[in-house]
């Protein structure tokens, strides 16, 4: 293959721990990483293939889950933390020095405020959650890669057992929907 979705899952998924602790993010710096504690296991982990979410080199997709907001601190180094894009739904903390992005925090009104986004390949713990679909699959040609070779990615997810959306997995766009309804007043009426 030509391509790596990304470096976890490029040769199968790994089965997560139902009793997993917990674990620890670190950025890519030698020296002074920044580090954030995650009590418990991620949700809804999956591969996102938008342009906004931190992937490692060379890799078509980032591996991005949501955890808890309460259940996530930075424990060293938050000082080196900037937001990447202010005017994002997600507000992505990344290290000035490294560009890695520790967490994602949602401030405004939104379905998913009250969670944050975490890229668990940043850990050294074994168990996190493994991927459970890949999103915004399409969103690859916008940042220049051939469609014509979109079968053999969705081809390649398929084979590794993740279903392909092009936006989030029904679940999570119900939940959008869901959360939409409610704010138009509409919710029940059809
Ligand atoms: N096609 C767009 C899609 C961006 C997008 O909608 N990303 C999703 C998945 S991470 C999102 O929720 N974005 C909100 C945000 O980034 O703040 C891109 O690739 O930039
Ligand atoms: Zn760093
Ligand atoms: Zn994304």
């Amino acid at each position: 293959m030509a391509f790596s979705l990304h470096p976890l899952i490029d040769n199968g998924l790994t089965k997560g721990s139902d009793s997993f602790p917990g674990g620890k993010l670190h950025c890519h710096c030698s020296s002074k990483p920044v580090e954030v504690t995650i009590k418990g296991n991620v949700l809804h982990n999956h591969a996102c293939g938008c342009s906004q979410c931190w992937k490692p080199k060379g890799a078509l997709f980032s591996i991005v889950a949501v955890v808890p907001v309460d259940n996530v601190e930075v424990t060293a180094n938050g000082d080196k933390l900037e937001i990447v894009n202010k005017d994002a739904t997600i507000l992505r903390h990344a290290c000035k020095d490294c560009g890695v992005h520790l967490y994602g925090r949602i401030e405004k009104d939104h379905a998913f405020k009250g969670l944050d986004f975490v890229h668990v390949e940043l850990s050294d713990e074994k168990g996190w959650q493994e991927p459970q679909f890949a999103a915004f699959v399409s969103s690859l040609i916008e940042q220049g890669f051939d469609p014509a070779k979109m079968g053999d990615v969705r081809a390649k997810l398929k084979s590794i057992g993740l279903e392909s959306y092009d936006a989030l997995s029904p679940p999570l766009m119900d939940a959008l929907a869901t959360f939409a309804a409610e704010k138009a007043g509409v919710k029940g009426k059809l």
